[in-house]
């Protein structure tokens, strides 16, 4: 679940008694990520953790090796639809040299114009609306 919420530690345990196996949570979003991390684990879950494009990627490094995933978002969060920001390829090039073996995604624009950009830096993706991608 990409939790795209504030105070994301409330939704934890009703997450995980839906049934969700991974949270993910904006690191803007809390001031104790580290807390909200150990809860997560706690309720069964894996860790997803993302960042908006105005967050620079150093300040999930201290994360990463806690978390099982990370979510550069490649639009501002709010609606679908926006231009995908391909300038946010150096945070993930800069992870997946960082941090070899963790899970990245990218959340927003990804379409046929843009999934090479993803392929290029291994990009496991968080893909909404499949039609747009092959039709
Ligand atoms: O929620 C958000 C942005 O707020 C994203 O998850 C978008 O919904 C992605 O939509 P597309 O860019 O794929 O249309």
């Amino acid at each position: 679940m990409h939790m795209m919420v504030s105070k994301p530690e409330q939704w934890v345990k009703p997450m995980a008694i839906a049934g969700a196996n991974q949270y993910t949570f904006h690191l803007e979003a809390t001031e104790n990520p580290g807390a909200l991390i150990k809860d997560i684990r706690e309720n069964g879950m894996k860790v997803g953790l993302a960042i908006k494009p105005g967050t620079s990627v150093e300040y999930l490094a201290p994360w990463a090796n806690q978390i099982d995933m990370a979510l550069v978002m490649t639009v501002e969060p709010g609606f679908g639809g926006q231009k995908f920001m391909e300038d946010m390829m150096p945070k993930v090039h800069w992870l997946r040299t960082q941090f070899p073996s963790l899970d990245i995604e990218v959340d927003g624009g990804v379409g046929p114009d843009t999934v090479h950009k993803c392929a290029e830096v291994r990009l496991a993706l968080e893909v909404r609306n499949f039609s747009k991608m092959w039709n």
